[in-house]
């Protein structure tokens, strides 16, 4: 979508939103960009968009009802209303659609588990020279951030890197200049030769390959287990998924309910930075050799501990917006880091989280994304080099800044989300 047709689409938006013509008052304009509910809103486009939709809207048929004296007045009234309504709908859907039950985790979470103990056994059985911590699992469902349904988990595998052999280099310092990812360098090739470190089979072109690790794992979990048979010993339907860009095993653990378990290679470097291998979605071949750093953890850890300071909503705010996210198609490609950022750079600027401050936490983070998407950069809270936006397509940055400046004028069309069929 061109900015052209996102500014014509906007613009029909804008005169058909029924809170438009409320800031027509004094003089006479509106201001497409300050839906009634939201106060005083930050400047959310760039100067020429601005200036292109403002002139559109000048030269619009006015309405004389919006003039009446005392609308002013309705105006906050209905805007306290609004507010109430967008709050406890909010937490109406946290309970109904966001919150998953604790019985469907337990089973969830159970499935993983057992799992993660069949590919223990079988490593150990297959491999005993590889050289592997003990794996283990990871993710919102394991710290109570999962939303919609218990449907997915990561199988953490961490390689063990001789420090002597192996160097990492930072995205930026490569040809590739991407913060956020990084190259894992083969040394001292001079003195212990190729074989001397396990993972010299995963080295192509001098580099520790995350490709061709996954490769490995692959052979071995898609291509060597008996699913089928450790699947009806366990009683589930077990089957690799693909074709898939990691390596994840479909687990059918109730007739009506499926678990997603993806196989994560990651590596713990010297000062505590972890690299998963899951590749680059942009460019893959270009980019085939990077390591993604994960702050998953620390970005966690902090969203939890300042929750934990104040008594606040940033984890509901989050999971409510991860619910909107995987119930609404046009908004998939959000992903929970980015959510997460956005809410601890909102943490930065913005003191009350209580309970009765989650509907303007909610709308503040829309906002907040909106602008964040208008830059085409979203920095990383813990690493503010890193544009957790780099993996979006210009299109799909534009699709999501449309869909969420819409949602602006109706925050509550985010909840109507149809309940899925199973
Ligand atoms: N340490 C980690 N543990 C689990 N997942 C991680 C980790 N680091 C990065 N990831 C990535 O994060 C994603 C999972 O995020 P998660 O917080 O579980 O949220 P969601 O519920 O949205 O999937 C996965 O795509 C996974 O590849």
């Amino acid at each position: 979508m061109t900015y052209f047709v996102l500014f014509v689409q906007m613009y029909d938006r804008t005169i058909s939103a029924p809170t438009s013509p409320t800031k027509m008052q004094q003089t006479g304009k509106r201001s497409w960009e300050e839906p009634v509910w939201m106060g005083s809103s930050p400047r959310v486009l760039n100067h020429d968009m601005k200036s292109t939709v403002s002139r559109s809207l000048q030269s619009l048929p006015t309405s004389s009802r919006s003039f009446e004296p005392g609308v002013g007045d309705i105006l906050l009234l209905m805007r306290a209303r609004m507010r109430l309504s967008l709050q406890e709908r909010l937490w109406e859907f946290y309970q109904t659609r966001v919150n998953i039950p604790a019985e469907e985790q337990a089973m969830a979470r159970r499935a993983a588990l057992d799992i993660c103990a069949e590919l223990r056994v079988f490593l150990h059985a297959k491999l005993p020279d590889m050289p592997l911590r003990e794996m283990y699992l990871s993710g919102s469902l394991y710290d109570d951030l999962q939303v919609v349904t218990a449907d997915h988990a990561q199988l953490m595998v961490p390689l063990i890197l001789e420090k002597n052999l192996w160097s990492s280099i930072p995205g930026e310092d490569t040809i590739m200049n991407v913060p956020g990812f990084w190259l894992v360098r083969r040394e001292n090739l001079e003195y212990f030769p190729r074989s001397s470190s396990y993972w010299d089979r995963c080295m192509v072109g001098g580099y520790l390959s995350p490709k061709s690790v996954l490769e490995v794992f692959e052979k071995l979990v898609a291509g060597s287990i008996n699913w089928p048979a450790i699947g009806s010993v366990l009683d589930y339907v077990i089957r690799p998924v693909v074709p898939s860009e990691t390596l994840t095993l479909e687990v059918q653990y109730e007739t009506d309910r499926k678990l997603y378990v993806d196989f994560l290679p990651l590596l713990v470097m010297e000062d505590g930075t972890s690299l998963i291998a899951k590749p680059h979605r942009l460019s893959a071949e270009r980019n085939e050799n990077l390591w993604r750093q994960s702050f998953r953890v620390a970005e966690t850890a902090r969203l939890r501990a300042l929750d934990q300071e104040d008594g606040g909503c940033r984890c509901t705010c989050l999971k409510v917006a991860k619910a909107v996210c995987k119930l609404s198609p046009a908004l998939h490609r959000l992903n929970s880091s980015q959510l997460t950022n956005t809410i601890l750079l909102l943490s930065e600027k913005e003191g009350d989280w209580t309970q009765e401050a989650l509907a303007d936490r909610f709308l503040q983070l829309l906002r907040a994304l909106v602008g964040h998407l208008e830059a085409g950069r979203l920095p990383c809270a813990l690493g503010p080099k890193v544009n957790l936006f780099c993996e979006l397509t210009e299109q799909e940055v534009d699709e999501l800044g449309y869909t969420l400046y819409c949602a602006l004028s109706d925050p509550e069309g985010l909840l109507r989300t149809e309940v899925e069929q199973p």
